[in-house]
């Protein structure tokens, strides 16, 4: 079950952490623009990337948005991408963020989930749509796939919808029971679902509401790092067991090398290395803050 598998590699790996590749033209150090081209040397940096960080990272989360805006290189990029994380170990989130009728949300998630397009180990879905929407994607939960659903997202605007009260609820908690329904018949054995979340750091407040009323949803948590959320802000997305969720930073990582930290330690060759000292920084930062609250 695919749950099962994200926590065991979560254990193995004692990090509960993804990285999300986005890649920009401008992240990529010169020398390997220069040797493969922009756009080739996209494949080329993330490869770098998963030989940097495979030993201590459990997932990747590559966002396809970067990779289409390549154009159809980039979606052959993205694809090279997902099936080198996944031969050298790595669980990859493709963080797609699909919703639409049921019919096309089938054809959707067989691009993804059944390997039409790329084969993946789990998705972002937005349920806006509704139930309909959902089914055809979690339905592959009984095939070794996960879903996570989009809940309370870290963006400023999110307030706009998500936080307005309908039937005494607002809609980000209603989804959040939605979630919870959805995933029942999906439980492995750590008592988690194949269905499960994505909530955002820079919410505390309602991160905390969120995971009463979602006992057994895995939370998928970006908005660390560059979006200003810290090991303190993400702590409520665990539960008691230290278990519960998985934290995203994706330019806060495989862009370390351009912050003027790194810039003074390595050279641009080293790349690299800045990207594997912030991974290991985000690693221990979140670890410490586990332990300052379950021990
Ligand atoms: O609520 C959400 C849902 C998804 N995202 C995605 O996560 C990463 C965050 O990137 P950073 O560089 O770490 O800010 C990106 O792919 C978003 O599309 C999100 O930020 N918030």
């Amino acid at each position: 079950m695919f749950i099962d598998r994200l926590i065991e590699k979560i254990k193995e790996k004692d990090n509960p952490t993804v990285v999300g590749l986005d890649p920009r033209i401008e992240f990529i150090p010169v020398f390997l623009r220069k040797k493969y081209g922009d756009i080739e040397a996209v494949y080329h940096y993330n490869k770098i990337i998963i030989d940097t960080i495979k030993d201590i990272v459990p997932c990747i989360k590559p966002q396809i948005a970067f990779y289409e805006a390549l154009g159809v290189k980039g979606l052959e990029i993205f694809k090279r991408t997902v099936e080198y994380g996944r031969k050298n170990g790595l669980i990859v989130i493709a963080d797609i963020k699909r919703g639409d009728i049921g019919s096309t949300a089938k054809a959707y998630a067989k691009a993804y989930l059944e390997g039409g397009f790329v084969e993946v180990d789990a998705v972002t879905i937005n349920p806006y749509l509704g139930e309909d929407s959902i089914v055809p994607f979690t339905d592959y939960c009984n095939k070794d796939k996960g879903v996570f659903i989009l809940a309370k997202t870290s963006n400023k605007s999110s307030k706009d919808l998500q936080d307005l009260t309908t039937k005494g609820k607002r809609i980000y908690e209603t989804v959040g029971h939605y979630i919870e329904k959805w995933g029942n018949e999906y439980i492995g054995n750590y008592g988690y679902s194949s269905v499960c979340s994505v909530v955002g750091a820079t919410y505390p407040k309602e991160m905390k509401i969120l995971r009463k009323i979602m006992k057994s949803a895995y939370f998928l948590v970006p908005g660390y790092g560059a979006q200003g959320g810290t090991a303190k802000d993400i702590i409520h997305s665990f539960n008691d067991d230290g278990l519960g969720a998985i934290i995203n930073s994706s330019r806060g990582i495989i862009a370390a090398h351009t912050k003027e930290e790194y810039k003074k330690i390595y050279k641009e060759e080293d790349f690299h290395l800045a990207i594997r000292d912030a991974a290991i920084k985000m690693k221990n930062d979140i670890n410490n803050e586990l332990k300052r609250k379950f021990n």
